[in-house]
């Protein structure tokens, strides 16, 4: 959650330097004190504006990041900039534009979702009394809770919960939003409330920067993503940019799959796969129309010809030669 800070905001002081990104690392590294090498000489850069996937297995070091950046713990070695200022030492300049919600919203269950947010407002030395209750009701009417307001915060959903946790974050105007695994544990309703609510917020310039296990998610909702595996980076950029660097595969479908493998061999296309009904293979390299028109010559019941474009998780298995598959 977000810590609010003794000191005065100061937007000024809070700008970015010259192409340095939202978030910009260099070589940030965290070893626990066990020995665990959780975050590896990492070098992440989120452009202004984003929404940005931080997307790795459980265990890759994605939180433990994200506790470097908001300045929660200190890198072994390393360093971050955050809205252009080193953390941790910044964080009293840097976290008052920052909204977070890291492992699950602090709530009193026994208070209202309302009441929640009066006492987070009221916790935060830089807010004004007298607007508060203004404050409280637009950031409650933004997270879609105005009606359950009233609602003991125990009698909440996890979704709603969820909601509300970004409702306190969204107190301030802010610069940058944090989340850490936002839909974890959401049923598929509650995780299309929250993506939804991530790209209407985003929509009004805040850079969003989110942790997920869940690679459809980052597909789903993100501009840009930066991949994760055992504390290392894989791979970051621009999502269509990442997906764009898998090859796409050639799909087929048809009753007469053996005759359309043998086909495509014929065209010397690579990697050709019988899949129920459908071949896959290999873009062709030349002219698509010309392997179609060479199915239908030699007598193949063609009932759905193209290349399908290539997904993030082609373009994580095309990396790492592992599947992305993790427990949900
Ligand atoms: N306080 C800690 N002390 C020692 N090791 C830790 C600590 N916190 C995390 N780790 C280890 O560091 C590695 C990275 O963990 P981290 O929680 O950052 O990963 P993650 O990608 O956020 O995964 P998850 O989604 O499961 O939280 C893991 O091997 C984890 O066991």
């Amino acid at each position: 959650m977000d810590q609010p800070s003794a000191t005065e905001p100061d937007p000024e002081a809070a700008g970015e330097g010259a192409g340095d990104g939202v978030i910009h690392t260099h070589a940030l590294t965290k070893r626990y004190r066990g020995g665990q090498l959780a975050v590896d000489g990492l070098d992440l850069t989120v452009p202004a504006g984003s929404v940005f996937g931080f997307l790795g297995p459980n265990g890759s070091g994605k939180t433990t990041t994200i506790r470097m950046l908001m300045g929660l713990i200190e890198p072994t070695s390393g360093s971050a900039r955050v809205l252009g200022h080193p953390m941790p030492r910044a964080s009293r300049t840097v976290l008052p534009h920052v909204g977070a919600l890291i492992e699950g919203p602090a709530l009193y269950g026994f208070l209202s979702g309302r009441d929640n947010l009066i006492r987070y407002d009221a916790a935060d030395p830089t807010a004004d009394p007298r607007t508060r209750g203004t404050r409280v009701g637009a950031a409650l009417d933004r997270v879609g809770l105005t009606a359950a307001a009233g609602k003991k915060a125990k009698a909440y959903s996890l979704g709603m919960k969820q909601r509300l946790g970004l409702a306190a974050a969204l107190l301030q105007p802010r610069r940058l939003l944090v989340l850490d695994e936002p839909t974890n544990g959401l049923d598929p309703q509650g995780m299309r409330e929250i993506r939804s609510l991530v790209r209407e917020l985003a929509s009004d310039g805040t850079t969003v920067f989110l942790s997920s296990h869940l690679l459809d998610e980052i597909e789903q909702v993100c501009t840009h993503a930066a991949v994760m595996a055992q504390g290392r980076l894989i791979t970051q950029g621009s999502v269509s940019d990442l997906a764009g660097g898998a090859r796409g595969r050639l799909v087929v479908r048809t009753p007469d799959t053996a005759d359309a493998a043998r086909v495509l061999k014929e065209q010397g296309v690579g990697d050709v796969v019988i899949d129920e009904d459908r071949v896959t293979s290999d873009p062709p390299e030349g002219e698509p129309a010309a392997i179609n028109a060479a199915l239908v010559t030699a007598g193949v019941r063609v009932r759905g010809f193209g290349v399908e474009r290539a997904s993030l998780e082609d373009a994580f298995v095309a990396l790492t030669g592992e599947g992305f598959d993790v427990a949900g």
